[in-house]
């Protein structure tokens, strides 16, 4: 079953020399109960995906439905069925935690204990600060809140805009835990993130970039489908492996990747790790480090993305930064 079904979704901003093509035909389908993911760096066009999707913004061209809904026509009924989780904080700073979600219940005619269940795991957590102002919570605790408040009306679907981003790493794990125990309910989920290691823990991904998808696969398709050999090489400075290694005649790609600098060669070629030994001492290089590695989907990500624009990764370690 098809919970989420988008056609061609097109979206412009401005006009003349201002205008932006911020969604260029986009297409894809979530099934019901499946965790998808928007994976892209900041401009992408994630969010204005989301804000098509969420009813909150007409697009140019296109259509999309949820739950066998017409995101334009029947758009008061989708509100009643969607849980938004927006990348800003989105709560009331000067309310408790408390007042927050039944706020929150009260827009949507329901109250706490009518759909404790469904949240229950995720407020008991937060219960013993219920007296607490929003804004004086910890990134976590404020992230908990939020995803309680989108779900406090039990929504079928879940939009999540960025929902990890300047939270701690053990509040992200926890929060990705929680988004497993939710799929086990049969919602519906879409996260954006520009994290490449959150993209791992979807079912499925579309790689974006530009406003256009650049791949739709499950991770584990995407990485598997990676046509090149992968090297991670480590030899001092990344900076100085990086500037050789440009000149290494057999590379296709060169980028740093972590403490490592990733070495891409055409499968075709013939050649063996000893060669780039070999050029790395010629170089003046010592200690070095290299080992195969099968691709991530960071690796395919900077593949598709050196492909398709002039942008070039500059660092890449676990969320993706373009210059
Ligand atoms: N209201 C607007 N007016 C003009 N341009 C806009 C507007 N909203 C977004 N854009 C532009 O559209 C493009 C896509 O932005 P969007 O916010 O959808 O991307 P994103 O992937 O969510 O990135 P971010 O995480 O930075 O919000 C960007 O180039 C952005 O500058």
């Amino acid at each position: 079953m098809k919970s989420i079904i988008v056609n061609n979704l097109t979206k412009t901003y401005g006009k003349g020399k201002e205008k932006v093509l911020a969604v260029d035909d986009v297409s894809f389908d979530v099934g019901t109960g499946e965790i998808f993911g928007l994976i892209g760096p900041d401009g992408a066009g994630k969010t204005s995906i989301f804000r098509m999707l969420t009813t909150v913004l007409l697009p140019d061209f296109g259509s999309a439905s949820i739950e066998n809904l017409d995101m334009v026509k029947d758009y008061k009924e989708i509100r009643k069925i969607l849980g938004y989780m927006p990348g800003r904080f989105s709560l009331y700073q000067d309310l408790t935690i408390e007042e927050n979600l039944e706020f929150f219940a009260s827009v949507f005619n329901t109250t706490i204990e009518e759909n404790y269940d469904l949240i229950k795991d995720i407020y008991i957590q937060i219960e013993p600060f219920k007296n607490r102002r929003a804004g004086k919570l910890s990134g976590g605790m404020k992230q908990k809140l939020a995803l309680c408040c989108a779900l406090i009306h039990k929504p079928k679907v879940l939009f999540l805009d960025e929902p990890t981003t300047g939270v701690d790493p053990v509040s992200r794990k926890e929060f990705w835990e929680m988004l497993q125990r939710l799929k086990l309910q049969g919602i519906t989920m879409i996260v954006a993130t520009p994290y490449m290691d959150e993209a791992a823990l979807c079912d499925r991904i579309a790689l974006i970039q530009n406003g256009k998808i650049l791949s739709i696969d499950t991770p584990e398709n995407i990485s598997n489908s990676y046509p090149d050999y992968i090297f991670e090489v480590k030899a001092g400075k990344n900076s100085k492996v990086l500037k050789a290694l440009e000149q290494f005649d057999q590379k296709k790609n060169v980028y740093a990747y972590g403490e490592f600098v990733h070495l891409t060669i055409d499968k075709n070629e013939s050649f063996s790790e000893q060669k780039v030994v070999e050029y790395l001492k010629k170089e003046g290089f010592k200690n070095i480090e290299i080992n195969i590695v099968k691709a991530s989907i960071e690796d395919s990500f900077i593949r598709l993305l050196s492909h398709n624009s002039n942008h070039k990764p500059k660092y890449l370690n676990t969320s993706i930064t373009l210059v």
